[in-house]
């Protein structure tokens, strides 16, 4: 089963090397805007599926929520070790 830390590392090397067909490279190339707005997206799917949605529905919610957050770390260059120091 794949990780916070095995996506991310997943994630950097598609960044690193671009393989096309990559939805992680069209994410990047789209800029920190387009991905800021999948992210309140994400989120609000979060939210509604904690509400209204089955908790499988809740947790892939979350995943995709989880994925578009490593998207915009690694467009502004961070890593995961910069996200927690702060946990
Ligand atoms: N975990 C994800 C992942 N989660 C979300 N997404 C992207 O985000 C999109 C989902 O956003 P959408 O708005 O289309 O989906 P949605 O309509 O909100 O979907 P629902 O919430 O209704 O289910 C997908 O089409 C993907 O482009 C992801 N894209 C890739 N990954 C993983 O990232 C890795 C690298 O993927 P590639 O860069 O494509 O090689 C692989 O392990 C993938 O499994």
């Amino acid at each position: 089963m794949k990780t916070f830390d095995d996506l991310f590392a997943e994630l950097a090397s598609k960044a690193e090397t671009r393989p096309e067909g990559s939805a992680t490279v069209a994410e990047l190339d789209a800029g920190v805007h387009a991905i800021g707005k999948k992210i309140v997206e994400e989120a609000a799917e979060v939210w509604m599926a904690a509400e209204y949605e089955s908790d499988e529905r809740l947790a892939e919610e979350v995943s995709q929520l989880i994925y578009h957050l490593q998207v915009v770390l690694l467009a502004r260059g961070l890593s995961t070790e910069d996200v927690y120091r702060h946990l």
